[in-house]
């Protein structure tokens, strides 16, 4: 039985044609990968299908489409999580009441409106919702404590358990997860990748059986092979906007060992063309070919056109100095008695389980969390609060978050080459003056570096989210900084922007200019030159522990 067919179909916004001529079948008993790329099409093809994207489904002439999942389907994906915060932050009201702060949605309304999607928006929401913890997907997805929580407010994590429960409550006949594993800890792909099996098997048992349960289908979207459920029986793969492998996942097994073999053979020469592009644009010692010396005057004579500033500060050894640090909120506190030093070229990995306050840590460092000032933290030698700007610290500081990304998201149009010129004005987005040759010369060397070249002028908006990501990891690197800040860098890329990536940051941090700080949930992103650990336990007294390799 067919529930999905494409026959001759063109994928489409209302702006332009993403993929021609695609054919496609799901059949009742296959449980389907889509995978490909970042850029692929994979994106395109996957938000199509969820219906409400702008992005759809066109037959050609002779052609043809049904699904019977219409109207019933509910998506989880890094670029839906990122759409739901910018909805949040764009719908907050906390300018226009006195004294208050607008704390959002809930996850507990958020997940009741799939509950109760005949409810509209504004009508109060039954008594029941205050039982919702009973849901056996909340339980499964552990969010039982945090559902009084704002969304906006709530870690990468949680909020990925929450998109979930809500697809899982929803009751929608077909559940679109990608990139599921993403930004979960250890324990929670554990458990989503038993409850993924247990659905996978139920829908290949149903073809056989005339098990009428209503339990959803599940297409999964994922690129990291070495991940995939073992119930995955079929496999469709795009690559470059076109499909490239459609059928049973024997075959796509084969092909990607063909593939593998042939790869390894231009992995070292890639590796080395990589390291010298990157050697041009920064030398070891930071700014020191001639056209990075002269940028780096640039930069220093903005800097010193401030008029807080008279001369630029000796460097000091220690970068960062936390003593005594507590954040929490209501009653939940998230770090207790922490006292922690980030010494110039020591590099650090900070691990925790979702929500344990690893995001919150690197914030009181980049100026995002306001308990900075009820604490007692030096950061480049000066006290929070006591007359140097954020902006003088930020001057020092490259950063990668999923704050910074939803940011750039919500500016949408900026070209590509701008969002790398703003690495070197610490803005999100460009303003002021008009950027310099050399700042444009300089941000397109490293466009080409990341596998951009000739992609300048495309908009940050129309890209995959994982592109989106490797724009920012280029961004922060561009002036060299002294601290590098990294909170899961490498959030939705492909196997090959990641090991770029991972190579492009083991390069930076054997440079000796740049001291980085690093979150990952995933072990064998952990690079060699990360010899101490941050590891933070909450419910735990104390709440964390320093490891030294
Ligand atoms: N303004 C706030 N009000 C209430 N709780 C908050 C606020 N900001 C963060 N939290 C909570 O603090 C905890 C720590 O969040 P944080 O983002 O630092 O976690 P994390 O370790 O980075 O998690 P993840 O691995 O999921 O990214 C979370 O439970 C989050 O919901």
């Amino acid at each position: 039985m067919s529930l999905i067919k494409i026959e001759n179909c063109r994928i489409e916004n209302s702006r332009s044609i993403l993929i021609q001529n695609m054919s496609w079948e799901m059949k009742a008993g296959e449980v389907w990968l889509v995978t490909g790329p970042n850029g692929s099409g994979k994106a395109d093809f996957l938000n199509a299908l969820s219906g409400n994207t702008g992005i759809k489904i066109t037959p050609n002439t002779d052609g043809l489409f049904s699904d019977i999942f219409y109207d019933s389907t509910e998506t989880v994906s890094l670029e839906r999580a990122a759409r739901l915060i910018q909805e949040e932050r764009e719908n907050d009201e906390s300018d226009y009441l006195e004294g208050g702060v607008d704390h959002g949605r809930t996850g507990r309304v958020f997940i009741a409106q799939a509950l109760y999607p005949e409810l509209k928006k504004g009508m109060p929401m039954p008594d029941s919702i205050n039982l919702i913890e009973n849901e056996p997907a909340i339980k499964l997805c552990g969010i039982e404590k945090i559902l009084d929580r704002g969304l906006k407010y709530m870690s990468t994590g949680e909020i990925r358990r929450t998109l979930l429960a809500r697809a899982l409550v929803s009751g929608k006949q077909l559940l679109l997860l990608s990139d599921p594993f993403a930004g979960l800890d250890v324990q929670s792909r554990t458990i989503l990748l038993e409850f993924f099996d247990s659905i996978a098997k139920r829908q290949l048992n149903k073809a056989a059986s005339s098990d009428s349960n209503n339990f959803p289908h599940i297409i999964l979207g994922m690129e990291r092979w070495h991940e995939i459920p073992d119930a995955i029986t079929h496999v469709l793969e795009f690559r470059e906007k076109k499909v490239s492998y459609c059928g049973e996942r024997a075959g796509f097994e084969a092909l990607l060992k063909k593939r593998q073999a042939e790869a390894a053979a231009g992995e070292e020469k890639t590796k080395n063309d990589f390291k010298e592009g990157f050697k041009k644009l920064t030398q070891a010692g930071g700014f020191d070919t001639p056209a990075s010396q002269a940028l780096n005057h640039q930069v220093e004579s903005r800097w010193l056109s401030r008029p807080e500033a008279v001369s630029k500060p000796p460097l000091e050894d220690i970068l960062v100095e936390m003593n005594d640090v507590n954040v929490g909120w209501d009653d939940h506190q998230v770090l207790r008695h922490l006292t922690w030093k980030l010494v110039r070229g020591e590099h650090w990995l900070v691990r925790g389980p979702n929500g344990s306050g690893k995001t919150t840590f690197l914030e009181l460092i980049t100026g995002d969390n306001m308990q900075v000032f009820s604490n007692d933290i030096k950061i480049f030698g000066n006290r929070r609060g006591s007359g140097e700007t954020i902006w003088d610290i930020k001057k020092r500081l490259g950063i990668v978050s999923y704050r910074m990304h939803v940011e750039y998201r919500m500016l949408g149009g900026t070209s590509l080459l701008a969002v790398i010129i703003s690495g070197f004005r610490d803005s999100i987005g460009l303003y002021g003056d008009s950027p310099s040759d050399l700042e444009i010369a300089t941000a397109k060397k490293w466009l080409a570096l990341g596998g951009f070249e000739g992609r300048e002028s495309e908009s940050f908006g129309s890209l995959s989210y994982g592109e989106q990501r490797a724009i920012l990891i280029l961004r922060s690197a561009v002036k060299t900084p002294e601290i590098l800040i990294l909170d899961e860098p490498c959030h939705g890329l492909d196997e090959q922007y990641r090991a770029k990536i991972l190579h492009l940051m083991e390069l930076i941090g054997n440079g000796g200019t740049t001291t980085m700080l690093h979150v990952t949930h995933d072990p064998s992103e952990v690079l060699p030159c990360e010899k101490h650990i941050l590891e933070l336990h909450p419910d735990e007294d104390p709440m964390y522990q320093i490891i030294e390799l």
